[in-house]
């Protein structure tokens, strides 16, 4: 799509934007950093585009602990101001949130409109950017995703392969429950919405999108394995023998119905998208 602004270019769901949109206008950190929110908002209102799409945050869950100023203005105030220019140029912004939001509690998948408590900086400073969204005025999507592998950058599936194939046993926590997404789908879905939304002025809110079925971060390891040809022994741990500086929910379960009845996007199945990152990975 043209005319189509995306904040990100090296990042997972950046990368099959700029595959799936090769015409769309991609700032990297060195056009755009996000660590200076006045200067993403300036961006676009240079730019003047149809549609902003913001794919870039600071994803590394347990840095931000110990790094919750660069985390907020990256994950808040940034989106916050890009939410801000939109408005003003009356435009479309589609933002990327996380399952991370939430505290995981339960057993059930949740809504878009469940009480989030976020248990961490992450998802703190995520869902601090989407109430700044929100508050801007102006037409907007949040997807929140969760669990994102692709065959680039930093995520289980890569992890994964490398551990699989240095050790003979691995253990991995089995308490941990969600939904992994391919990046290649996210990006198809939010340039779906994107579109929706600049023919349609009315469109926009929060929306889950994840992959299906719901797994533990174990039997997602099974599965990479399995299709990678690896056989390391793995042992299910629970959470609390794998001690992390930021914690994680156990619930990341989401009910992705609304994205389907607003947008026409369904639910992907996690498991053909691994096969084609795996053979993306084995070319
Ligand atoms: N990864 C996951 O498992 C999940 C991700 N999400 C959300 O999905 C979205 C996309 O994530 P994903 O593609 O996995 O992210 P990645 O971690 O793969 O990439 C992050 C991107 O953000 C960019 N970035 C980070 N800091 C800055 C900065 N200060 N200025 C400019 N760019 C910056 C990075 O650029 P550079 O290469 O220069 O560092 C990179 O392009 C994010 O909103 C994330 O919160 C939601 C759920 C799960
Ligand atoms: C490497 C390894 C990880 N684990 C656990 C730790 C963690 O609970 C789980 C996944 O590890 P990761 O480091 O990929 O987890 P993490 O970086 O927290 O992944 C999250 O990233 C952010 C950006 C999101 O928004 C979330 O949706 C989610 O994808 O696996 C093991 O149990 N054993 C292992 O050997
Ligand atoms: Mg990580």
């Amino acid at each position: 799509m043209t005319d189509l602004l995306i904040f990100g270019r090296t990042g997972q769901v950046a990368l099959e934007l700029a595959r799936l949109a090769p015409d769309a206008r991609f700032l990297g950190r060195d056009e755009a950093d996000l660590a200076n929110p006045a200067a993403c908002a300036a961006s676009i209102l240079g730019a003047r585009p149809a549609a902003v799409i913001n794919a870039a945050a600071y994803t590394a869950v347990d840095r931000a602990e110990s790094d919750q100023g660069t985390a907020r203005l990256v994950n808040a105030e940034a989106p916050g101001a890009m939410a801000k220019a939109c408005a003003e140029l009356g435009i479309p912004l589609v933002h990327v949130s996380t399952d991370y939001v939430f505290d995981g509690s339960g057993a059930a998948a949740r809504a878009e409109n469940a009480p989030t408590g976020p248990l961490g900086v992450y998802g703190q400073t995520k869902l601090d950017g989407e109430r700044l969204i929100a508050a801007a005025g102006g037409q907007w999507a949040v997807m929140r995703t969760s669990w994102v592998f692709s065959a680039h950058g930093t995520n289980f599936v890569r992890t994964m392969r490398r551990l699989g194939a240095e050790r003979g046993r691995l253990t991995i926590v089995a308490d941990q429950v969600g939904g992994p997404t391919p990046a290649a789908d996210i990006a198809a879905a939010l340039l779906a919405m994107a579109r929706a939304m600049i023919a349609d002025p009315s469109k926009g809110g929060t929306y889950h999108f994840a992959g299906a079925p719901d797994v533990s971060w174990a039997d997602f390891a099974r599965e990479i394995f399995t299709r990678s040809g690896l056989s390391p022994q793995v042992v299910d741990i629970p959470t609390s023998a794998y001690p992390t500086p930021a914690r994680r929910p156990l619930n990341s379960r989401l009910d992705c119905s609304a994205i389907s009845r607003d947008f026409g996007i369904p639910r992907p199945d996690w498991r053909e998208g691994l096969d084609r990152v795996i053979q993306e990975l084995s070319a």
